[in-house]
Formats: C-alpha cells, structure tokens, sequence
C-alpha cells in the first residue's frame, strides 16, 4: 500500500488547520472529494491549485443555487473539489470559509463584490512623486487592515526621488505605523526586504495607482515577466491584449502573490466590518421599493422612513453613503424592476 500523498502543497499554498477543520466533512465524504485553492478566475471556468498543479474546474449548477445571492469563489479561495469520472474534469461544489475578503462597491455603490479571499498581506504601493498623498495612504492602511489583512507600504521609485527621506518621514506619521520600505523595482533596489515577506503559504496582493510600477514589481518577485507594465503591453496571436491578471502567482522561494485588476482598484474597502455596522439597514433595505433603492431620493424607502421616525440613526445612514461612494442624488433614476 502506498502511503498517503504528502499535505506539503496545501501548506505551501496558505492551507491552515482552521481550513482542514472545516473541509473535514467534505474530504471525508467520498473518495472522489478533493479541495484546491483558485488561482485564476476566467469568464466561464476556474483555475484552480491541486496536488496535481494548476487544473481547470467548473462551478457546479448546485453551487451557483446555493451561493445566489452571495460571492461565487473568487481569487485565493480554498474551495471543495468532485474530481468526476470519466476525465470530465472537476467541479467546484463549495467554497471553504474565508480568512480574510476583498470587496468593492459596485451596482453604483449599493452592493458589494468580493474580489479575492484569504490574503495575508498587503502591499500599498507609492511613489515619491504626485502619486504621494499622505491620507489617501492612510485610507488604504485602513482598507487592509479592515480586511483582515496586514497592510506594508512600498515607496517605490525612490532612484527617481531627490530626497525620500521626506517621504519616509511622512510616511512615519501613518497611525497604525504600518511597516514601510523604500524600494526600486526598476533597478532592484531594496527588494530583499520585500522577498523576506514571502515564506511558504503567505498570500500577498499588491495595490496602488496605475503607474506607480506594481507591474514591475511583479516581474521582479517572480523573476520572469508575466505582468504586462506600462511599457510594454503585449497581444496575443490574435492581436488581443493577454490578460495576466486575476492570477495567483507562486514565488521561486515559496509564497505566492496575488496580481488582479480589481484588488489593483483603488476601491478596496472594508467588507466585513462594515456589513456588520449596516447589518440593521441592510436589514430595512430589503423592504424599499426598489431593490436597488440607495436611499438617497427614492420613493417608498423603508430605510429614510425608519430615519425618520427614529427607528435608525441618521448618522449610520451618512456612513453607509460614504462607503457606497453616493451623494446625496442618485446617479440615474431608479427604475422599476
Ligand atoms: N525609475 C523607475 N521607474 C520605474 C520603477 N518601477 C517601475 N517603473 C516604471 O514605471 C512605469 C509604470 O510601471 P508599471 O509596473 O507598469 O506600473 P503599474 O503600477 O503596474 O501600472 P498599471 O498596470 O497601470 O496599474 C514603467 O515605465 C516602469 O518601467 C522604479 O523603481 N524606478
Ligand atoms: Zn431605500
């Protein structure tokens, strides 16, 4: 008899006792039951991690009825695995629970969507240049931490800056002091510091403004170019530009990162905490007339009625506002559905 397959991989790709616990039952189900980490999410099917390497699953029907309403798996979720007879190939039938989650508001702000799921870390990237803005940095730290992530802030580009003592000073004044490091991605300065945070199972994921030379960076931790910079965009055969993004990378040395258009968006906010602050509202919202009523202006909405009458706190309201990113107008006019 052989012995079982080594548990190496899943550690090596952010596998944690909590994980093993809550995949028990479904491991122990049946023989054909596996889990994987997605690595890639593409229009119609997933990539995802196995003992085998990166291979192709399928969400299940059963899957997408169960989760309506809530996130599909998305990029670094542990998810459970039917490997299907017959080389069909595999389906995704659950999502494993989420250390830490990515959202952005969208739908003009009135519903979230979770972009990437378990990322330990996080790299907010800067540059010593008009990009640098001291409270926006602040908001990001913020974002992360409210993740459940760990935020490190990257001054990049420092070959091209006079004096980034200045900015690192400034940096110094962030409240949480988050761990800051001066580098240049482009002629490799200080990256040592920033490979000593990729051991074995840690999941980093990179955010900043376009150009500040994530890209770069990128290339340089994987030692190969597989993230299209500024410079250079490259098309495929059929003269499309290749999408390397949405893709979980994994390190020469061990760890992996996270590249993904979306977590590169400036608008990552607070998922967790602030679902849990707008769980009453939320609550009340399902009662608006229009379901995608954002509580500004529109008639029959059951969240400014309960304002009104003291039901709820005008002040949770303006915050819900401020994180969904509306005015006091609506965008368009909401329309029936
Ligand atoms: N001087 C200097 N230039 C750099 C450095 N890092 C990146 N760049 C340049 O800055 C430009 C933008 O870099 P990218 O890596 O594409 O930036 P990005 O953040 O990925 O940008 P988006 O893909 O738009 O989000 C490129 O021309 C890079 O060569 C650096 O450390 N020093
Ligand atoms: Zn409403």
């Amino acid at each position: 008899m052989t012995p079982p397959a080594p548990l190496d991989w899943r550690r090596e790709l952010g596998w944690t006792d909590a994980l093993a616990e809550a995949a028990q039952p479904w491991l122990g189900g049946a023989p054909t039951h596996e889990v994987g980490r997605v690595s890639n999410v593409g229009r119609a099917s997933y990539q995802v991690w196995t003992a085998s390497g990166p291979e192709e699953a399928r969400v299940a029907g059963t899957l997408h009825q169960a989760v309506l309403g809530r996130s599909m798996p998305v990029i670094g979720d542990w998810v459970e695995l039917e490997r299907l007879a017959d080389a069909q190939g595999l389906r995704i039938q659950g999502v494993l629970p989420r250390r830490t989650t990515f959202a952005r508001a969208v739908q003009g702000g009135v519903a979230e969507q979770i972009i990437a799921a378990n990322v330990d870390l996080v790299f907010i990237v800067t540059t010593p240049d008009l990009d640098f803005d001291l409270p926006r940095l602040g908001r990001y730290v913020a974002a992360v931490q409210g993740s459940g992530a760990e935020p490190v802030v990257l001054l990049n580009k420092v070959d091209l800056a006079a004096d980034p003592g200045w900015y690192l000073q400034q940096l110094q004044q962030l409240n949480t002091a988050p761990p800051v490091h001066a580098v240049s991605a482009a002629q490799s300065g200080g990256l040592d510091e920033v490979r000593a945070y990729f051991r074995p199972g840690v999941t980093v994921a990179l955010i900043g403004s376009s150009g500040v030379g994530k890209s770069t960076l990128t290339n340089r931790l994987l030692g190969q170019e597989v993230a299209t910079t500024g410079s250079v965009r490259q098309t495929d055969q059929q003269g499309r530009h290749t999408t390397t993004g949405r893709t979980l990378y994994r390190l020469p040395g061990g760890g992996l990162l996270i590249d993904n258009p979306g977590l590169r968006d400036i608008a990552v906010w607070d998922a967790g905490a602030s679902s849990a602050r707008f769980e009453a509202l939320e609550e009340l919202a399902t009662q608006c007339r229009f379901s995608k009523c954002t509580h500004t202006t529109e008639p029959g909405c059951a969240v400014r009625r309960a304002v009104e009458r003291g039901q709820l706190s005008a002040e949770v309201l303006t915050a819900y506002h401020e994180v969904h990113g509306v005015t006091s107008r609506p965008a368009r006019r909401p329309r029936k559905r």
